[in-house]
């Protein structure tokens, strides 16, 4: 094997997600599946590969990222639920540990991250903002972590540029939806589909509709490959796959 092959060892590997992962480190040339790992797996399984990709569920996350930073792997996230109160955390421990690495990635889909780019563009622009985003049946968190981290952002725009908050707070009213940064979040959890998000935007006279439909796993190969790639190197926090790919002039 070639000295610049990197071994992975995916966490999750038997899920959606991770059995896809699986199938996109086992086809690139320079890289080698070191080990499967699954909720039965022990924590010192897969200690020996140089990447740990971890795409299990928003619990067991943040403690399998920690054991994977501190051990000296570089790390992927695919997993959702990290928001920025739980990133504010990780970027401390990466501080904390010399040399670490790791990508967090909220979607790998380019059409995803182009439709959140996009939404964070407009935000500013708009007196009323809702997200709406479905997903399949199995999927047990909501909102989902593409949708929250799309608020998030939309919510940062808008301040930055200096545009009053969207929306009051509505706590009483549960069918308004879940507020995130402001910005009110409908889940929908359906049989037949994958996974769909909507950014509506109300002004004067005009809606604006940022819509994503994401049919099939092939649309995250391409950007899996490309984390891959990007975090063999990687130090720090990087957070987004427009980073890697220089989408908005990110990088
Ligand atoms: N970034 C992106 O583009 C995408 C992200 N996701 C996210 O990835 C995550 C996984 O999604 P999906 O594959 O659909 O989920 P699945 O439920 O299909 O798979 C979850 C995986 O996590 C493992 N797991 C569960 N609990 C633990 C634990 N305590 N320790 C270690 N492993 C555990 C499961 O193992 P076991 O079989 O033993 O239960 C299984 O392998 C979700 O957070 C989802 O939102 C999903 C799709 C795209
Ligand atoms: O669970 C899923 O399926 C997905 N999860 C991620 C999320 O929570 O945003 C990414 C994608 O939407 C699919």
């Amino acid at each position: 094997m070639s000295e610049s092959v990197r071994s992975v060892a995916v966490a999750g590997a038997s899920g959606r997600l991770g059995s896809l992962i699986c199938e996109v480190v086992a086809e690139h040339p320079e890289f080698s599946l070191a080990a499967r790992l699954t909720s039965r797996s022990a924590p010192e399984e897969g200690a020996a590969a140089d990447i740990l990709v971890d795409v299990t569920t928003p619990d067991a996350s943040p403690a399998i990222v920690e054991r994977a930073l501190r051990r000296g792997q570089r790390v992927l996230v695919g997993t959702s639920g990290w928001s920025a109160d739980r990133l504010a955390t990780l970027e401390r421990l990466v501080s904390d540990v010399p040399g670490a690495g790791v990508i967090l990635v909220p979607n790998f889909s380019l059409g995803s991250v182009l439709g959140t780019t996009l939404a964070e563009i407009a935000a500013p622009y708009f007196s009323s903002i809702e997200v709406i985003e479905a997903h399949h049946a199995g999927k047990i968190d909501s909102p989902s972590g593409t949708a929250v981290r799309t608020a998030e952002l939309m919510a940062a725009a808008r301040e930055a540029a200096g545009a009053a908050p969207v929306t009051a707070p509505f706590a009483e009213q549960r069918a308004r939806g879940e507020l995130v940064g402001g910005i009110a979040v409908h889940s929908l959890r359906l049989s037949g589909v994958v996974a769909q998000q909507e950014v509506r935007f109300g002004g004067a006279g005009e809606v604006l509709t940022v819509r994503h439909d994401t049919l099939s796993g092939e649309s995250y190969v391409a950007g899996i490959r490309a984390a891959l790639e990007a975090v063999r190197g990687a130090t720090g926090l990087t957070v987004g796959l427009d980073r890697i790919l220089g989408i908005g002039g990110r990088a």
